[in-house]
């Protein structure tokens, strides 16, 4: 891949800035935690896995700029940073799961000096990106079976290097079966209103050359019924015990429209997305977005002033729709609750 999402370089957090792409290829320097809490607010980095791994970076950014004469302050104000990290986005669990294992790391080496304490954290924060890449990859292994020669695959939003470390959960898939030698195209849904699909997967599958066509959201029945498209797959930022999936707002409808149609419907998504904590979909926390982001393109209105407006960021697949969950420990399906039991995050 040419370009790289996220990185730690020289104690800061190098971002590429994803509210400019796809006309500018700008990365942003983040020297501290607020600002790192704002990127994930404001969608400079987006997408589940990746936002954890931001999420790490600013606690470990944080815990350098703690200044602290003992360690009940030092632990106080890392709560602090974690408390500022998780009120960024509500949806996607990597970053609830991301700070928790900063957290474990922090209490594990609580005996050692302050400056070896932040370097630790830092060298985890390090960890965490590089391992997602590594689960990414798999997930591709896994995943690029299940995706026939020839096939027309659609995706919605954007499930790749962009949303992760690299390579891609969604578009990992479609990479490794590209990278097999398969001839196959993707059907990038636009993804409204922040367009992910159009911004930006259309934008690295053309820089990776992968062949991809660009479709508006309400076209995905269009060409399903007339039998082009193969399969879908999506990525997920929960999903819940027994299997029910958060995802992009507008996912729900491609899997309803692809069970109506007989087309396999996967989701690919590394097991620090899952949330066994939660029984089903319903127990989910779905973030709710401000109305400008419907109302206007690109800072032009498209809606009349003072409309009422709804912006839910993510919607619930239930289980029932799912053919298969690819992780980076395998493919589960059927009987998820039992499947998705047996996997452990790092
Ligand atoms: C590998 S990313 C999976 C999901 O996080 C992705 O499909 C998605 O819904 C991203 O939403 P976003 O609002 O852009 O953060």
């Amino acid at each position: 891949m040419s370009f790289r999402t996220i990185e730690w370089r020289d104690d800061k957090v190098v971002m590429i800035d994803q509210t400019r792409l796809p006309g500018e290829e700008v990365y942003c320097e983040y020297a501290d935690y607020k600002s790192v809490a704002e990127a994930i607010r404001g969608m400079v980095i987006r997408g589940a896995p990746a936002i954890g791994v931001a999420a790490a970076m600013g606690v470990a950014l944080g815990a350098r700029e703690i200044i602290a004469d003992t360690y009940e302050s030092f632990f106080r104000q890392m709560e602090n940073v974690c408390e500022v990290m998780a009120r960024t986005r509500p949806t996607a669990v990597n970053l609830f799961w991301a700070i928790e294992r900063m957290k474990r790391v922090a209490s594990e080496h609580h005996d050692r000096p302050l400056d070896e304490l932040r370097e630790i954290l830092k060298a985890e924060a390090i960890r965490i990106e590089q391992e997602d890449l590594e689960l990414c990859k798999a997930i591709g292994r896994h995943g690029s079976a299940l995706i026939p020669e020839g096939a027309t695959v659609l995706t919605h939003c954007n499930a790749g290097g962009l949303a992760t470390a690299g390579y891609g959960t969604a578009l990992g898939v479609i990479r490794a079966a590209h990278e097999a030698g398969k001839k196959i195209q993707v059907f990038a849904d636009e993804t409204r209103p922040w367009l992910q699909g159009a911004r930006l997967t259309a934008w690295e599958l053309m820089k990776d050359g992968i062949p991809v066509t660009l479709i508006s959201d309400n076209m995905a029945g269009f060409f399903m019924k007339r039998g082009e498209i193969t399969c879908c797959v999506v990525g997920a930022d929960r999903i819940a015990a027994n299997g029910d999936t958060a995802n992009k707002i507008g996912t729900y409808s491609v899997a309803v429209l692809a069970r109506e149609n007989n087309i396999p419907f996967y989701v690919a998504a590394p097991t620090t997305t899952l949330d066994l904590s939660l029984e089903n979909g319903d127990q989910i926390p779905i973030e709710e977005r401000h109305s400008r982001e419907v109302t206007h393109l690109n800072g032009f209105p498209v809606a009349p002033e003072g409309i009422r407006v709804r912006n839910p960021a993510f919607d619930v697949t239930p289980a029932r729709y799912i053919s298969a969950i690819i992780t980076e420990q395998g493919v589960v399906s059927g009987d998820y609750a039992t499947g998705l039991r047996g996997l452990v995050a790092p």
